[in-house]
């Protein structure tokens, strides 16, 4: 057996495969084509060989448009070459997709460090939105003009949202724990007309004044054309709280006031209009805003909730994210579906990991939204879920944001027990979509994400551009053929050359995501081995750090985290493997350790794959929306000086890997210890 999929074993069976929405949609399209497509696989051949498919998709997803797009003008040549314009004829508002729904359901609950739980119906989220949309149009918010937000995940910002896209207005948001020279270098590029600021959040237990910050990044951009400053109450009292001296702010309620009675109308616009920026996670350098459309967000987003995820009107979706990051706005598009949705706002570790998980049960969460370090936490640290609370309404597991390594599928399925759908998504912040996710209909086999996303049409490619999939070998994560979710564009990038060089530069006219990937032949589902740019070459053996990663997951008791990278310096004749390990408190990287931790690695995968050397760390750099930075590391160690971003939620943890540039005054060693 290859050794990739050495421990790929059945893990879980769908107990009534043809309930799964995804085969409501294969039936539907059998029926409108006269076509015999007899599962997952064929299906997701037809979608990404005839673009009809989007049109199917469409009607099984009940899009509300004004105007429906033509079935003989699916797409046409955009501005950008490789961005094609979908749907030219057809006139929507994602705003209006979302809010379809006006009844006492329950649209939105939110929940805290505290403990407070607030429940917003479908009739009041309608009206907040049309206070906000009044009072933004009346303020003179105008399609096209960007608001951005300095917000926690709550229901403002879902109000704030939803109203600047019932306008046809652009949104763009970061988390409050995002430093001040973080979201200038994000909104000084796309310069809001109208900014929406936390002054003051609990995180942690501890109590965090925003003020000087929200100051400093106001002030700046009133220089760069920001018309007004809204300032949200207190997350901790509720407690209006006034910025002093800088003008043009105004607090929250001040601006609803503003408003006046007029229904909430939402402008139809075109399929591309766009919709929100996000940003990209570079780790030096400004951010890239990517200019997401409202169709593209729409129909990607709503296809994953419904078909992964099989979310229906009687679900609870619970996704643990701020609002800096893509799963916030993929989460928002819950709403279309009628599904509830929980907005946390806080740290999942205080009071305690243990009050946070039986929240989980209590609000009756379906489906968890979560991510590999969560779920290594919980294990971590000796918790049992199932021994705090039954969980009875639990039925999928989403997991993303990191590699899900083998171990932590076992451990999942085992923890949670069988009725758990446990999904593995990867995608990212540049689609807002997935690329490769779950499939309710199909097995779940240790390791492996189950299913190409239907209409992505993902392949494995060698570097100069050979399809290597069906001889199972690892290659580059590529797309091959457009879909609606392609950023519309880079916010200010004129003539589209950093766009280009982001995406399409390695394999002209096809999207590289920078992800290394394989796929299994005997069961088509895929393994994520991390990013291409820090994949491992030590002597001409290229592998993943997550198939390291996923040996230390049986150290779990005493790893606390792990960083495995590259190092070839000016001087090197080879790339060697570098392990950083941060051991939980309490515990150390005796040598014994550290040997069985290298027959682990020489067992699990071969001796090549045993790093050069192994060193205890003490701090491992994340992005601010939780990503293991490993390219920042792999630079510094191999010689280059990195001015960190905004996007490096713990800057000073690199200076921690300067002195391994010079590891042999580290060691003392001439020769690494093999
Ligand atoms: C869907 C995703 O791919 C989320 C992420 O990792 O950013």
């Amino acid at each position: 057996m290859d050794p990739y999929f050495s421990q790929s074993k059945l893990l879980w069976k769908p107990h009534r495969p043809s309930d799964a929405s995804s085969e409501n949609l294969r039936r539907l399209v059998n029926r409108k084509h006269g076509l015999k497509l007899a599962n997952y696989h064929d299906l997701h051949k037809y979608s990404v060989e005839d673009y009809t498919f989007w049109l199917d998709l469409w009607e099984h997803l009940a899009i509300i448009s004004s105007v429906p797009p033509r079935k003989d003008n699916i797409l046409v040549k955009g501005a950008l070459d490789e961005v094609p314009i979908w749907f030219p004829d057809a006139r929507l508002n994602y705003a209006e997709n979302l809010l379809f729904r006006k009844d006492d359901g329950i649209a939105c609950t939110a929940s805290g460090e505290l403990g407070l739980v607030t429940h917003y119906t479908y009739r009041e989220l309608n009206e907040r939105v049309r206070l906000m949309a009044t009072a933004l149009r009346l303020n003179g918010l105008k399609i096209g003009d960007r608001v951005a937000g300095i917000v926690t995940n709550s229901i403002d910002a879902i109000v704030i949202a939803l109203a600047v896209a019932s306008i046809g207005g652009i949104f763009s948001s970061t988390a409050t724990d995002m430093g001040t020279q973080g979201i200038l270098d994000r909104y000084r590029q796309i310069q809001p007309k109208f900014i929406f600021a936390e002054t003051e959040v609990l995180y942690a237990g501890k109590v965090i004044d925003l003020l000087p910050k929200v100051t400093d990044v106001v002030q700046d951009l009133m220089n760069q054309g920001l018309q007004q400053a809204i300032l949200l109450p207190s997350c901790v009292s509720g407690k209006q709280i006034a910025l002093k001296g800088v003008s043009k702010t105004t607090t929250l309620s001040a601006f609803l006031q503003t408003g006046d009675n007029r229904e909430l109308l939402f402008e139809q616009l075109p399929f591309s209009q766009p919709l929100f920026i996000l940003y990209s996670s570079g780790t030096s350098g400004k951010p890239k805003c990517i200019v997401h459309s409202a169709g593209g967000v729409l129909l990607q987003t709503k296809k994953d909730i419904k078909l992964s995820f099989n979310a229906t009107p009687d679900d609870t979706y619970f996704q643990y994210t701020t609002t800096g990051w893509m799963m916030w706005a993929f989460m928002l598009t819950s709403l279309a579906l009628g599904t509830r949705i929980i907005l946390y706002d806080g740290s999942p570790f205080h009071p305690d990991l243990k009050t946070y998980l039986k929240f989980i049960n209590d609000q009756g969460v379906s489906i968890l939204g979560t991510s590999p370090r969560f779920l290594a936490e919980i294990q971590g640290r000796g918790i049992k879920p199932l021994e705090l609370a039954p969980f009875d309404a639990l039925r999928t597991i989403a997991s993303t944001g990191a590699v899900l390594t083998p171990p932590m599928f076992e451990w999942t399925q085992q923890t949670f027990g069988d009725k758990i759908h446990l999904v593995s998504t990867s995608g990212g912040t540049d689609i807002c979509t997935s690329f490769v996710t779950g499939a309710p209909s199909l097995p779940v086999y240790t390791g492996e994400i189950q299913a190409k996303s239907l209409g992505m049409k993902v392949e494995v490619f060698d570097p100069v551009g050979n399809n290597i999939e069906h001889i199972c070998q690892p290659g580059e994560l590529v797309c091959t053929r457009p879909h609606p979710s392609l950023p519309v564009c880079f916010w200010g990038d004129e003539n589209g050359q950093k766009f280009h060089d982001a995406y399409f530069s390695i394999y002209p006219g096809i999207w590289r995501q920078g992800d290394f990937m394989i796929v299994n032949p005997a069961t088509k589902g895929i393994m994520i081995l991390g990013r291409s740019d820090g994949v491992l070459n030590p002597s001409g053996v290229r592998f993943g750090s997550a198939e390291i990663y996923s040996v230390l997951e049986q150290y779990s008791e005493s790893l606390d985290d792990s960083l495995c990278v590259g190092q070839r310096r000016p001087q090197d004749k080879d790339e060697r493997v570098l392990l950083f390990l941060k051991m939980r408190s309490g515990k150390t990287l005796t040598p014994t350790l550290e040997s069985q931790i290298r027959e682990s690695i020489k067992k699990a995968l071969s001796a090549r794959h045993v790093p050069a050397y192994i060193f205890e760390t003490t701090d491992i750099p994340y992005t601010v929306n939780g990503k293991k930075i490993e390219i920042a590391v792999k630079q510094i160690i191999s010689g280059s000086n990195l001015q960190p971003s905004g996007t490096v939620a713990n800057p000073e943890s690199l200076q921690l890997y300067y002195k391994y540039r010079d590891i042999e005054k580290v060691t003392g060693q001439s020769k690494p210890k093999l």
